[in-house]
């Protein structure tokens, strides 16, 4: 009788990890940095009490020396610490899957150009399969000010906009209406086919719709077209096994749908709680709920907006006693992220950092999990909890949480 609750706080990282100078990333701190930020434009401390009260300011306060401007919890119920990255970029896909257990440890393709971005041949066979007369773009952008600069010329040439960034991305821009939602996912479908070769670790589409550039905007239609994970992760396990993995939001996506048994889709934060607390009621035992909190990461942490991802974390936590009344005494829940995203950082792209892990089961105590040196070892410790094999990473901490 096991049931667990996963929800991936997408980009809440809580400090540059040990390796983050590889990514000039020394000193980022999503966390710290919102906290920061929230203070001196609001006039007041980010208020986080039920995080705080699952540990997080703790783990935070040792994962970095920065002062975290949150109010720690007089008492802490659940187990908390703080995991560095075993995989060598620091994209969803690679997160995600190392939280399963399954590390990348090989180098993606990127298309390091910030212009002139992809081959010229890569254009060409694109176009000659899809019919499009060409693409716009080409060069490493934000996905919301590509919009403004080259919606219009999209609208009016029929081009996609095609884009990409510092992660292993190939993304395509186009409006709804005027392009077509299916014939943008057909684009992206062949863009996959044809990135294999480059070792690009997602295709994504960017629907989008409006009159012109003021009010152009992105709508809930996104896609992901991932390549296969590495190897089979503890959700594909636990699906053979005969357990239940219910993906809600990106997750299926980002797993290239293996291990999946049943995919929700839902757009923005509430959506995804309610649609959340809507499964955990029907659950049955030995299954995985599998929540992936999107807006952090686009909505605010790309787009360089500490108080919209500090008012969405406030938002978050006032509704973390649902998810807590929720639970039943055999559901895990499990609270992390899958890299960082400072929104105070120079750029737009991810920061290498730490992540949080807090996990919940009823009338649990306070467990230290401390360091942790691969998100992996939530992938082990789920493997423990559902009697799977192990995983070939990741240490455990199954023990700790039943030890109280
Ligand atoms: O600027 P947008 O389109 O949101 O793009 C961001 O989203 C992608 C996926 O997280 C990243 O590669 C980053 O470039
Ligand atoms: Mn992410
Ligand atoms: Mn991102």
């Amino acid at each position: 009788m096991t049931k667990a609750v996963i929800l991936v706080l997408d980009s809440f990282g809580v400090g540059s990890a040990p390796d983050a100078a590889r990514f000039g990333d020394v000193g980022a701190n999503t966390l710290a940095s919102i906290a920061r930020e929230f203070a001196k434009i609001k006039g007041r401390q980010l208020e986080l009490p039920n995080l705080a009260g699952l540990g997080l300011i703790r783990a935070a306060k040792a994962a970095s020396d920065q002062t975290i401007l949150v109010q720690d919890a007089d008492k802490v119920a659940g187990a908390y610490g703080y995991a560095a990255e075993l995989s060598s970029g620091k994209d969803t896909p690679s997160g995600h899957w190392e939280i399963a257990g399954v590390p990348v440890l090989f180098d993606w393709g990127y298309f390091d150009q910030k212009t002139a971005s992809f081959p010229q041949a890569l254009i060409e066979q694109l176009c000659a399969e899809t019919g499009v007369p060409g693409i716009l773009g080409n060069c490493h952008a934000s996905g919301t000010e590509i919009l403004k600069k080259l919606g219009d010329e999209h609208v009016q040439t029929g081009k996609p906009i095609c884009y990409t960034s510092a992660d292993s991305v190939f993304q395509v821009a186009a409006h709804e209406e005027h392009f077509g939602l299916e014939r943008l996912l057909n684009f992206c479908q062949v863009a996959r086919r044809l990135l294999d070769e480059y070792n690009i670790g997602r295709v994504i589409a960017r629907p989008f719709l409006g009159d012109g550039p003021d009010s152009y905007a992105r709508t809930g239609n996104r896609r992901d077209y991932s390549v296969l994970p590495p190897a089979p992760t503890v959700l594909d396990k636990l699906t053979q096994a005969g357990g239940e993995v219910i993906s809600i939001g990106k997750i299926a996506d980002i797993y290239a749908h293996q291990g999946i048994s049943r995919s929700l889709k839902a757009t923005g934060l509430t959506a995804l709680l309610d649609t959340t607390l809507q499964q955990m009621q029907q659950a049955d035992s030995n299954s995985l709920i599998f929540t992936n909190l999107v807006d952090f990461d686009q909505n605010y942490g790309h787009r360089r907006d500490p108080i919209g991802y500090g008012e969405a974390l406030e938002y978050f936590d006032s509704r973390l006693p649902e998810l807590i009344a929720a639970l039943d005494d055999d559901t895990l829940l499990l609270l992390t992220a899958d890299h960082g995203c400072d929104p105070t950082w120079p750029g737009t792209e991810h920061t290498r950092e730490f992540i949080p892990v807090l996990c919940y089961r009823k009338g649990m105590a306070d467990v230290d999990l401390g360091q942790r040196n691969s998100f992996a070892d939530i992938g082990q410790t789920l493997a423990d909890l559902f009697s799977l094999e192990a995983m070939s990473y990741g240490d455990s901490f199954f023990k700790q949480l039943t030890t109280n």
